[in-house]
C-alpha cells in the first residue's frame, strides 16, 4: 500500500510568531480525520525556511509528542547554514524521528561535490535515514540520474522527496533504484507518479484533501485506473482553485473553516485579503462542506 503524507503547515499570529497550539490542531486533524500514513514537518509548506533554529526545534517537539506515535514522522533539517542542518538532525534523531529529509542547499550554484559534502556532513554522527528533498523549481537545483547514484553511496539515504515534473527522470531512478523510497511531491501529479510506482506522496494540499486522494491511490491499486482519474480530476479541480487564490493562506483559511487553528503565514507571505477569504469559502463550500 502505497503511502500518504501530509506537509505539515504552521500555524502563526498574526504578528508571525509561531502559534504552536495551532500546529497541534493540524497534527491532530491529520491523524484523526485524515488517518495520514505520516508528516512531513518542516518543509516548504511548513514556511520553515523562514523560522529561526529556536521556533524550527519547538515545531519538531510539539509535531513529535502530538503525533504520539500514530504516524510516521519525516524531519525536513535542511538548512542554507550547514551547522544548522546538523544541529536539526541531532534533535530530531535525539526526539525519536524515525527518518529525516534536507532540501538540497540552493542560492549559490553549489557544485555536485558540495552538494554530496553537504548531505554526507548532515549525516555525520547521525544515526538516522535521509530522503533527499529534490525540488527544482523551488531551488534551482536539479539532480541527474548520476548524481542521484553517487549520493545514494552514502547508505543513510535511502531515497527522495521528488517534487519534480519530469517523468523520464523518476522513471529513470524507479527503474536504478527498486529498493529506494521515492516520495512523490507534486499532489497534482500524483496519478502519473503512481503509473511509475512511487511508494506514496508527500504533500500541502492533502492536509484537507486526504480522504479523496486515498480513495484514489485505493483504486489505482486496484486497477480502476478510470476511478483514480476521476479523483485527480476532481483533487485537481481543487488545488488549482487553491493555487488561483494563494496556495498556503487558502489551505489555513479552509482549515479555520473546519474549526481547526491554523491561523496565519508569515510575511513574505500574503496576509488574506477579502477576496480571498471569498474564494476560500467558495472552496469550502465546494469540495469541503458536510
Ligand atoms: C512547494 C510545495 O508546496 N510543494 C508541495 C510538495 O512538495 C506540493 O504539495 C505543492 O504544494 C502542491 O503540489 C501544489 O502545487
Ligand atoms: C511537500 C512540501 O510541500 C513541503 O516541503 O513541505
Amino acid at each position: 500500500m502505497k503511502k500518504l503524507y501530509s506537509a505539515l503547515m504552521t500555524a502563526f499570529n498574526e504578528d508571525g510568531s509561531v502559534n504552536l497550539d495551532g500546529v497541534r490542531e493540524m497534527v491532530r486533524y491529520n491523524i484523526d480525520v485524515n488517518h495520514i500514513d505520516g508528516l512531513y514537518v518542516g518543509g516548504s509548506t511548513g514556511e520553515s525556511f523562514m523560522l529561526s533554529t529556536e521556533e524550527k526545534k519547538n515545531i519538531f517537539k510539539v509535531a513529535y509528542e502530538e503525533t504520539a506515535g500514530k504516524a510516521h514522522l519525516i524531519a525536513q533539517v535542511g538548512s542554507l547554514n550547514l551547522n544548522e542542518a546538523k544541529e536539526l538532525a541531532k534533535y530530531v534523531t535525539d526526539l525519536g524521528y524515525p527518518m529525516i529529509s534536507a532540501v538540497t542547499p540552493f542560492y549559490y550554484n553549489f557544485s555536485f561535490e558540495q552538494i554530496k559534502n553537504y548531505y554526507n556532513s548532515i549525516l555525520e554522527g547521525v544515526d538516522n535515514k535521509l530522503i533527499i528533498y529534490s525540488i527544482p523549481a523551488l531551488t534551482g537545483v536539479a539532480l541527474s540520474l548520476d548524481q542521484f547514484a553517487e549520493l545514494f553511496e552514502n547508505p543513510k539515504i535511502v531515497g527522495i522527496k521528488y517534487t519534480n515534473a519530469d517523468f523520464y527522470l523518476l522513471e529513470r531512478v524507479r527503474n536504478r533504484f527498486p529498493d529506494k523510497l521515492i516520495l512523490s511531491g507534486f499532489d497534482e501529479m500524483l496519478l502519473p507518479a503512481l503509473a511509475l510506482d512511487v511508494d506514496g506522496a508527500i504533500g500541502s494540499t492533502f492536509n484537507l484533501n486526504a480522504p479523496r486522494v486515498k480513495e484514489e491511490i485505493a483504486a489505482f491499486e486496484a486497477g480502476d485506473i478510470k476511478k483514480a482519474r476521476e479523483l485527480q480530476t476532481l483533487s485537481n479541480d481543487y488545488i488549482t482553485d487553491l493555487l488561483n487564490n494563494d496556495l498556503y493562506p487558502t489551505i489555513k483559511l479552509v482549515f479555520e473553516k473546519l474549526g481547526v487553528h491554523a491561523g496565519y503565514c508569515k510575511e513574505p507571505m500574503s496576509k488574506p485579503t477579502p477576496e480571498m477569504e471569498a474564494g476560500a469559502q467558495k472552496i469550502y463550500e465546494k469540495y469541503f462542506k458536510k
